[in-house]
């Protein structure tokens, strides 16, 4: 006989309740970015992760070989499955494929939204076939969060950004879209540090930490933004939020900078000693 599927009865949420945040991303089959860069970001944190695969990317360290979009309605079937359930606390966007995916995430009510906006992989392959301005205009005003590296922000401008009074200019024609926090992320750029610019609540703040000699960076900006949305599930002000997980990066770089994961750029470490939730 099998067994009726029973529902736990209502009780009052307790602090031991791990938060719930959702990942909106594609699969990466190397394990070193997308979604399960996400999972293992939030697992670090100590948060519950639910997930909306958008696409399917066929992909090592060495890059993507293919990849398949998935229809928008099965997206917002996800998206309904994880929200009418699930407390969500925080939401991440990756990889969304195309502009049908994006208009299907951008239809949904979520909380502290954090989009990444992947236009293009390090490898060259194209992870979104729509036009980056799509971005700004349709997921922006949804979002609390924008997240471009430098190459993501000139494509979404549509104009360089070569000197700091370019980026400052560019985080507020950013904000200017709708999300109060943006984060110019500096992975791209050269020098001893590894500087990120964020413009937060009319403010521009630097985040800065010695860059690591290293080419496992693989999934490093999609770590980077989940450490971000794991610590706001967790109720961190923003600014502490932009802290904490920049520390968790550069640790997790640093703990797999000799490490040799497949034969190109490797993933970092997910689970570096001294992180502590
Ligand atoms: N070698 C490094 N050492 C220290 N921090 C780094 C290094 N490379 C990137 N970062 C940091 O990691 C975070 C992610 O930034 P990055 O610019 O690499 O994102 P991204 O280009 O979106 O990532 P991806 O390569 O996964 O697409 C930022 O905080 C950035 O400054
Ligand atoms: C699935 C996926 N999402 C994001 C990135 C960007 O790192 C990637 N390479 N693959």
């Amino acid at each position: 006989m099998i067994p009726e599927c029973t529902v736990t009865p209502e009780r009052p949420a307790t602090p031991a309740d791990p938060p719930v945040a959702v990942t909106i991303a594609g699969s990466d089959s190397g394990g070193g970015a997308g979604i399960q860069a996400d999972l293992l970001t939030f697992a670090a944190h100590r948060v519950h992760g639910t997930t909306v695969v958008t696409a399917i990317t066929a992909q090592n360290t060495l890059g993507v070989t293919a990849s398949l979009s998935i229809p928008p309605s099965l997206i917002t079937a996800q998206l309904t499955a994880v929200t009418t359930d699930f407390d969500v606390r925080a939401a991440k966007t990756g990889m969304l494929g195309g502009r049908d995916q994006l208009v299907a995430v951008a239809a949904a009510a979520l909380p502290r939204l954090v989009v990444d906006p992947v236009l293009v992989a390090t490898s060259g392959a194209v992870l979104y076939d729509g036009d980056p301005t799509d971005y700004l205009r349709i997921l922006a005003p949804r979002a609390f969060a924008l997240t471009p590296n430098l190459p993501e922000a000139r494509l979404l401008l549509g104009h360089p950004l070569t000197s700091r009074g370019d980026r400052i200019a560019a985080l507020r024609e950013l904000a200017d879209h709708g999300p109060s926090l943006i984060v110019l992320k500096g992975g791209h750029d050269d020098g001893p540090n590894a500087v990120d610019l964020c413009y937060l609540a009319g403010r521009v703040v630097e985040l800065s930490r010695p860059r690591v000699p290293t080419g496992n960076t693989h999934g490093t900006g999609c770590t980077f933004a989940a450490a971000i949305t794991a610590r706001l599930a967790h109720g961190d002000p923003p600014e502490a939020a932009l802290e904490a997980a920049k520390s968790y990066v550069t640790a997790g770089l640093l703990a797999a900078a000799d490490q040799r994961l497949g034969a190109g750029s490797g993933p970092l470490d997910h689970f570096p000693t001294h992180h502590v939730p």
